[in-house]
């Protein structure tokens, strides 16, 4: 049963994109991405204040569901659809706070351990990584590959999961055949040789997404 502690989400949030620019937010929302991630890694909130508020402004004029990685406290701020956090973040994270102003919670996973400490948050959606080998972030843990993101995905069922770790344009359909509702890409998109045609070819095969919830 998805019954978070969070606002809902849509059941398939298709194509997620994170990304480190808000150059990268807007020609993604205008090439027609309505879920993405703000990710900027190490700096302050000083540092990132006037992106964090930039992406919000975008999302909202796109009507897009908006992500912000890490920067909970200014996503609060400025009242950002989401925050995603990590699984070293939940117990440093006013999560009370985030609730009761009313933005969505994504959080990431690698086993079932995690998915057990996910669920007992009851957040928004829950993330399942890394699928395949990645180049973008060294990771402590082993890809855990196809069939396990199954075996995830079936314990999950009712609940919005998302995908991520090394997929690529020709690795999409595999994970979308495990049932998952949406996949988040950093590389396929950001380091593809023509990032336009990438995203058009990810959003005619995970789509952008269900309506808001
Ligand atoms: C959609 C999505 N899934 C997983 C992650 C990883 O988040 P986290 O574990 O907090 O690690 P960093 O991204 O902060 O390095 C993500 N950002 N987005
Ligand atoms: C930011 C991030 N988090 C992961 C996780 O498994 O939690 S994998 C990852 C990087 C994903 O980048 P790419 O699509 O280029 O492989
Ligand atoms: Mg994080």
């Amino acid at each position: 049963m998805y019954q978070p502690d969070f606002p809902a989400v849509p059941h398939r949030l298709g194509l997620y994109p994170v990304v480190d620019s808000v150059e990268w937010i807007a020609r993604l929302l205008e090439a027609g991405v309505r879920t993405i991630q703000l990710r900027i890694k190490d700096k302050s909130d000083d540092e990132v204040e006037a992106d964090v508020t930039a992406a919000i402004a975008l999302g909202r004029r796109y009507r897009a569901r908006l992500f912000i990685n890490d920067y909970w406290q200014l996503a609060i701020k400025h009242q950002a659809y989401g925050v995603h956090l990590g699984q070293e973040d939940l117990g440093t994270t006013d999560l009370d706070a985030i609730r009761q102003a009313g933005l969505r919670l994504g959080v990431s996973t690698h086993d079932d351990m995690e998915i057990d400490v996910a669920l007992a948050v009851k957040p928004s959606y829950i993330a399942l990584g890394h699928v395949f080998p990645t180049q973008t972030k060294q990771m402590p843990s082993s890809p855990q590959g196809l069939a396990q993101l199954a075996v995830h995905i079936a314990r999950l069922k009712n609940y919005p999961t998302v995908a991520i770790g090394g997929i690529s344009l020709d690795r999409t359909p595999a994970v979308l055949a495990t049932g998952v509702g949406s996949i988040a890409v950093v590389s396929a998109i950001t380091q593809a040789p023509d990032w336009h045609m990438a995203t058009a070819q990810l959003l005619e095969m995970a789509g952008a997404g269900d309506e808001r919830s």
